[in-house]
């Protein structure tokens, strides 16, 4: 019956259409077009189902009339999510605002706090992150007497992860545990999740979980989002897990229901080569099942790629055609071969970084490329320090995406704690990690004291605490009761500044003040401290300027289009905290068009980040760095075929990601752990057909031969190895240059006494002397408890001015 609602794949069904429809092939046009039956868009990378997805909403709203409140869009970042709210304004104006476009943990977050109450939690809940949570498991494992070297927080936080993806609630996994690990993880699961709930506090996984739990046990619930809600629309669907796949089918329904509503109509897009989330539970099974989940699914299968070159995709096909088990595919572009790809080999890591350094600077000076267009891609985060030591030096302007987030840093999270206990004081977690931060004299004992009082009464630790002020703890000694005491009194003045309606900002400013976080801070010695100052500033900045972003999404009048029990009040401290919480890497990645995106601070920067934070995004040139087995692929992976096809499928995004040019590069000597480390080229290196790939340099820098040679294999270069990690600073001076004009110049470091440096091995230090000139200058830092050291300045030294 669904053919009925079909329109013709070559064209649209009314003229009207035409500008919606006009720049799309027929395969896009029919997805877009297409009514009725769940539909499955399955595509290779940049063939459009982001285009899809987000032109079906403004078809849906143009050509359908369909309300934008009738809509809820699935995307897997925030910032994919407000690219496609931003594109749907343009056609539609505020009205967009009423539509759902966000990741699955803000929706549910969303539907939570709107329904708290039926799950018996209090809507001013708190959001617990990975760290949280592993502080919370270690507090239950200790008092489980679990022995912490048997089973590490960090491998029961990932087991009841799996089980919370899964949808296993705690009883069950009681009951199913069949050897020693389960049970021991099956008993912290059932303490952790009673404690969370005590808290008033979801983790990560909660988010998703308890949204299902809620909607298969309240049917009005669920009847009330089925009838909200007639379009659902899931990009990325390869990374969904379990317990998201059974979100949206309980959202979108796959029949009709009691009250006679009609399944909302589900769109969701994927392509299985991109599945690399298996480690949080994804399954490409909900892409290859679609249809036999969903009746009468329709699918449409999109080839042509509109992103990148002939050469880039030949590449990504080879690579991708290694794994076993996968449809074949084959993606094709009319715009041409392109340039071939660059491959080199570096020294070490220093090298490699400079090699990319340099490039980027040529491009950039030839016109050909500007830094916006630019990504750097490494497996694993640590890898990005080198590639920044050498652009500060370079004066290349780059932003690293992910990392050490500035929420992840100390004082911002013991910020972010205050205010947490401010919005919600059940929170247990924030509440102890504040108590006693800045120092006031409640020590470990005392917390000891009050969480087995608390535990002994069946209370919260928060009520237990003001039973310490009134003097009901037994065994706590005055002095103790005295600060806690002080303590309750200053978290209830500035409990009563957030009842006075201030803003976020201010409320931050009265808790850095009243507190004396910031004095503290301002009086210490350490450096490391002033920088803690700067970051709690740039934190009230972010809260000043959340406050106005709200104020202008809200218009003059104040008021959002669609009041929303589910949303926080605009611009109040939790729905600010619902902001912080559930900001994703790839949230921070600047704007593709190096425009500027609202901070001001974006504009023209390369990007560096990790193959898995650059998915769904693209880039005029892309750098892939560190192919090498053990590093890409990870060391994991490699006796493992099952993780080895997740690496190659995240060989095919790095490789999908680039438009126009794609280096590859690897390195000879990497150093991990301090010590110089060989690593054989990567696999995937020589599954690219060999045609494709202009090796620039093969072999070490002492046999200048290799520069410029092409053709031939990356693998050539593995023969050498008598250098083991030596080399250092002064012979890569001796060496021919391949990064061409003033490479010796950049790379040298230019040190003057009093410079403070940041050294790979010996941390940081002052100068104290400097010799010599040219390739025989040096340097004497004073490296505190490293003591004094003398070292060369030209090559790639493994330090950087501060
Ligand atoms: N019919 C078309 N005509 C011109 N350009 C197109 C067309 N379809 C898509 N594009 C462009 O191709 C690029 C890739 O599209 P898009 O990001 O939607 O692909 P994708 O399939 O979602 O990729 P990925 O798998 O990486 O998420 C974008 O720049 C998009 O604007
Ligand atoms: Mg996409």
């Amino acid at each position: 019956m669904n053919t009925l609602f079909d329109l013709p794949a070559d064209g649209p069904a009314k003229p009207r259409h035409s500008d919606l429809l006009d720049d799309l092939n027929p395969a896009q046009r029919e997805a877009v077009t297409h009514a009725g039956s769940p539909l499955l868009v399955v595509a290779g990378a940049g063939s459009g189902k982001t285009r899809v997805l987000t032109r079906r909403i403004a078809y849906l709203l143009a050509e359908r009339d369909v309300h934008p409140g009738q809509i809820m869009a699935i995307t897997f970042t925030n910032k994919a999510a407000a690219e496609m709210r931003e594109r749907v304004s343009d056609l539609v104006g505020r009205r967009a605002n009423a539509m759902w476009v966000s990741t699955f943990h803000s929706m549910c977050v969303r539907i939570l706090r709107r329904e708290a109450k039926t799950l018996e939690m209090s809507s001013s809940f708190s959001i617990y992150d990975s760290d949280d949570t592993k502080r919370l498991i270690t507090l239950v494992a200790r008092d489980l007497d679990i022995d912490p070297k048997r089973y590490a927080a960090r491998t029961l936080a990932v087991h009841i992860s799996n089980l919370k993806n899964e949808l296993i609630d705690p009883e069950t996994a009681v009951a199913d545990a069949g050897n020693d690990l389960e049970r021991r993880v099956a008993e912290v699961y059932v303490e952790y999740q009673r404690r969370l709930n005590q808290a008033n506090a979801f983790d990560f996984d909660d988010l998703i979980m308890r949204t299902v739990e809620l909607l298969q046990t309240f049917p009005d619930v669920a009847e009330y989002y089925r009838r909200r809600f007639r379009h659902v629309l899931v990009d990325e669907y390869q990374d969904t897990n379990h317990a998201q796949y059974t979100l949206v089918r309980e959202l979108v329904g796959t029949e009709a229901n009691e009250a006679g509503i009609e399944p909302a109509e589900l769109c969701v897009v994927g392509d299985a080569d991109q599945s690399i989330y298996a480690f949080r539970g994804a399954t490409i099974r909900n892409i290859e099942e679609f249809e036999r989940d969903f009746p009468n699914a329709r699918t449409v299968l999109l080839e042509q790629n509109y992103r990148s070159t002939q050469t880039i995709l030949n590449a990504a096909n080879a690579v991708i055609a290694r794994n076993p088990n996968r449809r074949a595919k084959r993606l094709w572009t009319d715009s041409g071969d392109g340039e071939k790809i660059v491959g080199y080999v570096a020294d070490n890591e220093h090298d490699e970084a400079a090699f990319v350094a340099g490039e980027i600077d040529a491009l950039a000076d030839k016109g050909e490329a500007d830094y916006s267009d630019v990504a750097v891609f490494y497996r694993t985060n640590n890898q990005s320090r080198v590639f920044e030591e050498i652009f500060i030096r370079l004066g290349l302007p780059y932003k690293v995406v992910g990392g050490v987030r500035f929420y992840e840093r100390r004082e911002v999270r013991d910020m972010l704690a205050y205010l947490r206990v401010l919005a919600n004081p059940e929170d247990t977690v924030s509440l102890r990690r504040i108590l006693n931060v800045p120092k006031r004299g409640i020590g470990d004992r005392a917390e000891a004291v009050i969480a087995t009082y608390a535990e002994r009464e069946r209370i919260s630790f928060a009520q237990a605490l003001r039973g310490a002020v009134s003097g009901e703890v037994p065994l706590l000694n005055p002095r103790s009761a005295k600060a806690i005491t002080g303590f309750v009194e200053l978290m209830d003045e500035l409990g009563e500044v957030v009842e006075s309606g201030a803003e976020v900002a201010d409320i931050l400013e009265a808790v850095l003040e009243r507190t004396g976080y910031r004095a503290e801070l301002e009086e210490s010695d350490d450096p490391q401290d002033a920088s803690r100052v700067e970051n709690l500033t740039e934190l009230v900045t972010v809260a000043r300027e959340f406050t106005e972003f709200t104020a202008e999404v809200a218009g003059p009048d104040g008021e959002l289009p669609e009041a929303d029990p589910g949303v926080p009040e605009p611009g109040s401290l939790p729905a600010f905290l619902e902001r912080v919480s559930l900001v994703a890497d790839a949230d921070s990645v600047p704007s593709p068009d190096g425009g500027d995106d609202g901070d001001g601070h974006d504009a023209g920067v390369v990007t560096l980040m990790t193959v898995h934070t650059a998915k769904g995004l693209e880039y005029p040139v892309v750098f892939g760095t560190g192919w090498e087995d053990g590093i890409f692929p990870h060391m994991r992976a490699l006796g493992d075929p099952t993780e080895l096809a997740e690496e190659r499928r995240l060989a095919y995004v790095a490789i999908t990601r680039a438009r126009k040019r794609l280096y590859v590069s690897r390195s000879m000597v990497r150093s991990a752990w301090g010590q110089p480390q060989m690593n054989p080229a990567s696999r995937f290196l020589d599954e690219l057909p060999a045609d494709l790939v202009d090796w620039r340099r093969l072999a070490p820098s002492s046999s200048s031969g290799g520069f410029g040679s092409s053709g031939g294999s990356p693998r050539a270069a593995t023969t050498w190895g008598s250098r083991g990690g030596g080399g250092g600073a002064s012979s890569r001076a001796a060496s021919t240059s391949p990064f061409g004009k003033g490479w010796k110049d950049t790379v040298a470091l230019k040190l003057d006494v009093g410079d403070r440096v940041s050294h790979d091995k010996y941390g940081l230090g002052t100068v104290v002397a400097c010799d010599g000139a040219g390739p025989r200058a040096t340097a004497t830092i004073d490296f505190g408890a490293a003591g004094k050291v003398r070292l060369m300045l030209i090559g790639s030294v493994p330090m950087v001015k501060l």
